[in-house]
C-alpha cells in the first residue's frame, strides 16, 4: 500500500483572482494529514485539483507521482469524500454502489462489505433522498472505501455526523492509516483536527501558512486553535475585531 500525495507549486486562477498561490505539501502513507484553514482558504479547491475535478494553473497534484488523470485504476489507488453522498435522491444505497463498483470493475461483494464498514448494512435497499445528513457521509465514505484505496481524500468529512458518528469515524481513518494508507482531510473544526492528526498543513489566502508534523507546527503555542489564530489571516482579522 503506497499513496503518497504530493502537492507541488500548485497555483488556480478563476479570471483575475488568484485562489491558490504555490501551495506544496505532502500526506504521507501512514498518517493522518489534516488540511486546516478558515472558508475561502483554498482547501475545496486543492482537493478538487487532486481528485482531478479541476485543471491548476500551474503546478502539480499527484498521487503516486501520477496526476489523478494517468491513474490506471483510480478507485483502487484514492477514494474520495468531497459534497455528501454524489448519489441521486431516487436511487438506494446498494443501488449507488453497485453501480459504482460495476463501472469500477470492482467486485459485487464490495457493496456489501462497505455497506457493513459504515454502518448501513439495514439501509442499503432505502432511498438516499430519505437519509440524514449523517447518513449521506456515511454513503459517501462506502463509495470511497469501495476500491480498498490505499489514500483516502475527505473534505469535510464530520459534516452532519452525531458525537458517535465523529467517533466512528475518527476511528475508521485512524485505522487505515494504521494500516499503512495515506488519509488527507480538510477541516476547520479545530477540536476534530486536534485528536486526530498526526501532520497539519494550515493554509490561508490561498497560501500555505505552515506545514509539518502536528508537535513541529503548534510548537510554542498553547493550543492548535492559538497556533491556528496566529498563522493566518483570519485569526489577524479576528484578533482586530
Ligand atoms: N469557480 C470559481 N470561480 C471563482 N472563484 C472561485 C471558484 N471556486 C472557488 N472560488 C474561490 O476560491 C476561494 C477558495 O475557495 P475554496 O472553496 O477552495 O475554499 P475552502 O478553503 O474550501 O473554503 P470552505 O471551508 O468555505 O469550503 C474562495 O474565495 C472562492 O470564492
Amino acid at each position: 500500500m503506497n499513496g503518497m500525495l504530493r502537492i507541488e507549486g500548485l497555483t488556480k486562477r478563476h479570471g483575475s483572482r488568484l485562489v491558490l498561490s504555490d501551495v506544496s505539501f505532502r500526506a504521507q502513507p501512514g498518517r493522518v494529514t489534516a488540511f486546516l484553514g478558515p472558508n475561502g482558504a483554498g482547501k475545496s479547491s486543492t482537493l478538487r485539483i487532486l481528485l482531478g475535478l479541476d485543471h491548476p494553473s500551474g503546478g502539480h497534484a499527484l498521487i503516486d507521482g501520477q496526476p489523478y488523470r494517468r491513474l490506471r485504476e483510480p478507485l483502487r489507488t484514492i477514494g474520495s469524500l468531497l459534497d455528501g453522498p454524489g448519489a441521486h435522491r431516487s436511487r438506494t444505497a446498494r443501488n449507488h454502489l453497485t453501480w459504482l463498483a460495476r463501472a469500477s470493475g470492482l467486485p459485487k461483494r464490495r457493496v456489501d462489505e462497505v455497506l457493513e464498514r459504515v454502518g448501513l448494512a439495514d439501509a442499503g435497499r432505502t432511498r438516499v433522498g430519505r437519509f440524514s445528513l449523517g447518513m449521506g457521509q456515511r454513503l459517501g465514505l462506502a463509495a470511497a472505501l469501495l476500491g480498498e484505496p490505499s489514500a483516502l481524500v475527505l473534505d469535510e468529512p464530520v459534516n452532519g455526523l452525531d458525537p458517535g458518528g465523529i467517533r466512528w469515524i475518527r476511528a475508521l481513518l485512524r485505522e487505515h492509516a494504521g494500516a499503512g494508507g495515506t488519509v488527507l482531510l480538510s477541516s476547520h473544526l479545530m477540536s476534530e483536527v486536534a485528536e486526530i492528526a498526526d501532520d497539519l498543513v494550515i493554509i490561508a489566502g490561498g497560501r500555505i501558512a505552515s506545514a509539518g508534523r502536528f508537535d513541529k507546527v503548534t510548537a510554542g503555542y498553547a493550543t492548535l486553535e492559538d497556533a491556528f489564530f496566529a498563522l493566518t489571516a483570519a485569526g489577524r482579522a479576528e484578533e482586530a475585531r
